[in-house]
């Protein structure tokens, strides 16, 4: 079955308030980005590789790559004005129409390539598979008049990407007006009625937001090297 994968990365970064985009900060000396996609090419080289960014970054980002002789093959595809409209020009660019793909955070460089690998057998199996994580803390529940509540906390799953699904259909379920429910790819499979499939991420594959992640980033950077 054919395989892609598109990292999306069309943000600025806004919350990390950084000089450049986040995506592009350095770990353990390399733009954060090339991490990514190292990480799923390491674990098929078969995978068509998709990055978005924003547009007016491409000239930026190829520099980066002469500068780091980076040499993984990979197409470059222009951001939208949200997560959703990057995803959806992500997923038209792919070069195949019958497979799988998986739509990853391009600032989650630290998931483990077993957890790529499941979240490919999963979707060829069920349709969809989306890493999610067990809570260690407890939760409660805000309303609007100001009052908290208990929540059972074996209900919830914190959600990462890879978030991977039969292409076909993810084509077909953001043929959508957008939602503000939709602030990932699994709720937008569900809003076609298909039920969404859960796998086991792996907790270190942060999503890179703010400052203090790139101390521990940095930190994940030594351990895997250190390996
Ligand atoms: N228009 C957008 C907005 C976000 N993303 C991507 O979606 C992922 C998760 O978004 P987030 O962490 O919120 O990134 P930013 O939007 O860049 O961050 P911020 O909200 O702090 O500006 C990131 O890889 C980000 O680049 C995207 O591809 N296109
Ligand atoms: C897709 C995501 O990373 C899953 O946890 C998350 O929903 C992205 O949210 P953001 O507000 O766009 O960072």
């Amino acid at each position: 079955m054919q395989k892609a994968a598109v990292l999306v990365a069309g943000g600025r970064g806004t919350r990390m308030g950084a000089p450049i985009s986040k995506q592009y900060l350095p770990i353990a000396g390399l733009p954060i980005l090339m991490h990514t996609l190292s990480v799923f090419h390491q674990v098929d080289s078969a995978i068509e590789l998709i990055l978005v960014i924003p547009k007016d970054d491409f000239a930026y980002w190829n520099e980066l790559c002469e500068k780091f002789q980076f040499q993984i093959p990979h197409q470059l595809v222009a951001g939208g004005n949200s997560r959703f409209q990057s995803v959806k020009n992500g997923i038209s660019a792919i070069s195949f129409e019958e497979g799988l793909v998986a739509i990853h955070d391009g600032v989650r460089p630290f998931v483990n390539e077993s957890v790529i690998q499941e979240s490919f057998e999963k979707a060829a199996e069920k349709g969809s598979a989306v890493a999610v994580i067990a809570l260690k803390d407890s939760i409660r529940k805000l309303t609007d008049d100001g009052k908290n509540f208990y929540q059972e906390r074996q209900y919830f799953r914190l959600v990462q990407t890879p978030q991977t699904f039969d292409l076909k259909r993810i084509r077909k379920a953001f043929q959508v007006t957008e939602l503000p429910q939709f602030t990932d790819d699994a709720t937008v499979y569900e809003h076609q009625g298909w039920e969404v499939t859960l796998i086991s991420g792996n907790p270190e594959n942060i999503k890179i937001t703010t400052p203090e992640d790139m101390d521990y980033a940095e930190y994940l950077a030594e351990r895997k090297n250190g390996r």
